[in-house]
């Protein structure tokens, strides 16, 4: 058995949602992660600064006594978002960066961004004053294929509006590609990405080989193998534009296991575990604490984590809780389909 010690991580994009599911899955993120950015797609979604204060109350009520963890806020940027409101919520602290989805692209995105002209002025503001955008970079047009959504987002989206408005801080989130990695490595400023494990772990075999497996379903959908070694490479570079988010996307087992199931993978509870193998795997152990705990801090501008997480690796390979359970039905935890050998205590 052998321990390594990293700084205390961050989860750079986290999904908590509310009611039964937020009470049993928060004190899995609150057991290994320092803060969380929380992301806003509840049914409705979190667009104000007062839905944001109050969204974070009821998080609070759920972090279990003595742990540590502070959810760091966005808004859900609709069309109809007031640009003083969202400056007044990032001068205030009350949230941390702004989140885009394109209409339709993925859960709970249906009150999000049909045309980009329509919320310059809040990108505006949030140019001028610095707060991040982040970004679910897909298209959504049905005529472009599923999996070159995040490419084609790359060429008709993103790069349109970084020229626009070069001032404009963007997270490209969970990116799941070549491209979206040689975008970033391209860039000279003002851009970053989060990866998160399971892309780092499994291609789209994991979705269809086999026999259709919800669990491994999520978006934007697992890409190619060379899009996987892609990101890998990446996240274990120690470029400090990579760095964790893990995109933990819980839904009930009825709502993935159906005739059309939802999008997103329960990760909270074994992604350090999963990353910490990963990076065992190819030779980085060095670089994990650059991408869980430190990347993020400073891309966001907060400080470094002051505490450690220690991770221990055993002999033999380890087991993970296949479920949790809450009130409204269980969820299942993701299987990384591979030995993994680390705990995180
Ligand atoms: N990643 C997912 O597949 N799903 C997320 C939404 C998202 O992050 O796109 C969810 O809210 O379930
Ligand atoms: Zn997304
Ligand atoms: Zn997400």
């Amino acid at each position: 058995m052998s321990t390594i010690e990293i700084t205390r991580p961050d989860d750079w994009h986290l999904h908590l949602r509310d009611g039964a599911v937020m009470e049993a899955v928060t004190p899995e993120s609150a057991h290994h992660f320092a803060r969380a950015i929380i992301m806003p797609n509840l049914v409705p979604p979190v667009v104000t600064k007062a839905d944001a204060e109050a969204y974070r109350d009821r998080i609070r009520a759920c972090i279990p006594p003595g742990a540590d963890f502070t959810p760091l806020m966005t808004l859900y940027l609709t069309e109809s978002t007031d640009a003083a409101d969202v400056a007044e919520a990032f001068n205030s602290n009350t949230a941390l960066a702004v989140k885009l989805y394109p209409a339709g692209a993925t859960t709970n995105s249906h009150s999000g961004v049909r045309n980009l002209d329509n919320v310059m002025g809040v990108l505006e503001t949030m140019a001028k004053i610095g707060m991040t955008l982040c970004m679910h970079g897909e298209v959504t047009s049905s005529d472009v294929d599923i999996f070159d959504r995040e490419k084609v987002f790359i060429e008709t989206v993103l790069d349109p509006l970084r020229n626009r408005l070069p001032e404009l801080r963007i997270t490209m989130e969970h990116i799941t590609t070549k491209d979206s990695v040689e975008y970033v490595r391209g860039s000279e400023k003002n851009l970053a990405a989060s990866i998160t494990p399971h892309h780092l772990m499994i291609n789209r075999n994991a979705i269809l080989a086999g026999g259709i497996r919800p669990h491994y379903y999520c978006l934007p959908v697992a890409k190619r193998e060379l899009h996987r070694l892609a990101l890998r490479k990446a996240a274990t570079s120690g470029d400090p534009r990579f760095f964790l988010g893990t995109d933990s996307a819980p839904h009930v087992d009825p709502m993935k296991e159906c005739g059309c199931g939802c999008a997103g993978l329960f990760t909270a509870s074994n992604a350090i575990a999963c990353l910490a193998q990963i990076f065992e795997d190819e030779g980085a152990l060095d670089k994990l604490s650059g991408f869980t705990s430190h990347n993020g801090s400073i891309w966001y501008g907060l400080d470094i984590n002051k505490g450690t997480l220690t991770l221990t690796r055993s002999e033999k390979a380890v087991s993970f809780p296949t479920r949790i359970q809450t009130r409204d039905g269980n969820i299942t935890v993701f299987d990384p389909q591979t030995s993994v050998y680390w705990t995180a205590i």
